[in-house]
């Protein structure tokens, strides 16, 4: 263990009610939207074929020229309340909204620079009407903000001269008053997402975004910070030089997500994925491998019965409204939530052995266990390995509970359960009413201490 002044601050999950609200959210939504959903992806007829929203980075086009699409951003489609009705419809319980990408455009009338919304045809406060949609349909917001800013003139990637220090030491300053700015206009929100924090300048500023997290906490008390906010003294992102987690969840897992609970190292955490393999901004033409509905509802459960949650992204056109492939994604995703969202929703890690057929998940707090069937094995036979005895006092189908299973025990802690032949249109959801299982003395099982 090395002694540390700007690494974490707490072992552990915390355990404050904002936390467990966040942490039984299990599907969330990501909306990055902003000036890189005008080009979508292609530029004088030319594919860009990187991430949309890094299409400034390419070199086919002119900085300038991109840095001036403020004055054509002019949404005329964009209705926030149709977007959080959306997310409704899906069963997204938060939404992580982009206010400012690498770009630099802010989508809120910022005091502290020219390049907001403000400054363009729209005009009007985009992040404000986010967060009182999402307010108003009892979805919580994170806000999404980049650090790393390519329209700022004293962003720097690292910090070389007199010259640039000076200068970052401004751009420091820059950055907290936005902060401080955000969580003072739109006080009900719950989180920060932090993005653009990996270069050398950021990097070396341990002491500053130490002190800017705890600024940020002290304004907004239950405030959730990730941890890709800022790096320790030596510079150690993620996990401080003592491995110990930064923030109070891990951002890491950015389009992909844990095979086993041991990868989570016992913290919280959520996955960001995209719908294509990586497009964030809005993409007009969408290549390669598109997730599906099952593919999604799949992944959405994994991450929930490793005790994290699924933020699934979305991409607004220009003009401000949601694409058809992404609305239909999204009412496939919510017809299966409405039938099996108890398995969902304030749910963890069961601890029962993984099993082929599918994920385990756990209802907090209760004995109540689910089991998502994802891959019906041709016998019928579900098999279920219990952490330890465990008595299954009942099993029933989710979405009818006069179907019921006789589980057929086949050791101290195993069972099967039968299904009858190509009953159940998958994915579904089997319930299991559990209890501490009694030894067979009829002593009351003790867990090992
Ligand atoms: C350098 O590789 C990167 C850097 C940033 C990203 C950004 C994406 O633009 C998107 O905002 C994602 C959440 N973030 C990690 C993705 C890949």
């Amino acid at each position: 263990k090395v002694t540390l002044l700007h690494g974490s601050h707490r072992t552990g999950k915390r355990t404050d009610a904002a936390m467990e609200k966040w942490r039984g959210h299990g599907l969330g939504q990501f909306i990055h939207w902003g000036l890189y959903a005008i080009p979508g992806g292609a530029w004088n007829g030319k594919q860009y074929n990187g991430a949309a929203e890094w299409i400034r980075s390419w070199n086919g086009i002119p900085k300038s020229t991109y840095d001036s699409l403020n004055y054509s951003f002019n949404p005329t489609a964009f209705d926030a309340k149709s977007w959080a009705k959306t997310a409704k419809q899906m069963g997204a319980k938060y939404v992580t909204f982009t206010t400012k990408h690498h770009d630099g455009f802010c989508l809120w009338p910022s005091k502290y620079t020219k390049y907001t919304v403000a400054n363009s045809p729209y005009k009007k406060d985009i992040v404000k009407a986010v967060v009182d949609a999402y307010d108003q349909e009892g979805i919580d917001v994170i806000l999404y903000f980049s650090v790393m800013d390519w329209n700022h003139p004293d962003w720097r990637y690292d910090i070389k001269s007199k010259e640039d220090s000076i200068a970052f030491e401004r751009f420091k300053k820059f950055t907290r008053n936005q902060l401080i700015e955000l969580l003072t206009n739109y006080p009900t929100v719950k989180g920060l997402w932090f993005d653009g924090t990996w270069d050398t300048s950021w990097v070396k500023q341990a002491a500053f975004a130490d002190e800017l997290e705890t600024e940020m906490r002290k304004l907004r008390p239950g405030l959730i910070i990730g941890s890709r906010f800022r790096a320790d003294e030596n510079g150690k992102r993620h996990f401080d030089s003592n491995g110990v987690l930064m923030g109070d969840y891990e951002q890491g897992w950015e389009r992909k997500i844990p095979s086993r609970i041991e990868d989570v190292h016992g913290n919280d955490w959520d996955c960001v994925m995209t719908v294509p393999e990586n497009q964030w901004g809005y993409n007009a033409a969408w290549n390669g491998h598109i997730k599906t509905g099952l593919e999604l509802i799949e992944m959405t459960a994994r991450c929930v019965s490793l005790g994290g949650n699924f933020v699934l992204n979305f991409g607004p056109k220009g003009d401000g409204s949601i694409r058809q492939e992404e609305l239909k994604l999204a009412a496939e995703i919510g017809d299966w939530m409405k039938i099996n969202q108890q398995a969902i929703y304030n749910c963890g890690y069961a601890g029962y052995d993984k099993q082929d057929w599918g994920y385990f998940s756990k209802k907090t707090g209760t004995d109540k266990i689910y089991m998502l069937v994802f891959n019906v094995p041709v016998s019928g036979a579900l098999r279920i390995k219990t952490p330890a005895k465990t008595v299954i006092k009942k099993a029933s189908l989710l979405a009818d509970a006069t179907e019921t299973f006789t589980p057929e025990q086949i050791s101290g802690d195993e069972y099967f359960l039968h299904l009858k032949k190509g009953t159940h249109p998958q994915p579904f959801v089997i319930v299991l009413e559990t209890a501490p299982g009694q030894q067979s003395n009829g002593v009351k099982y003790e867990k090992a201490k």
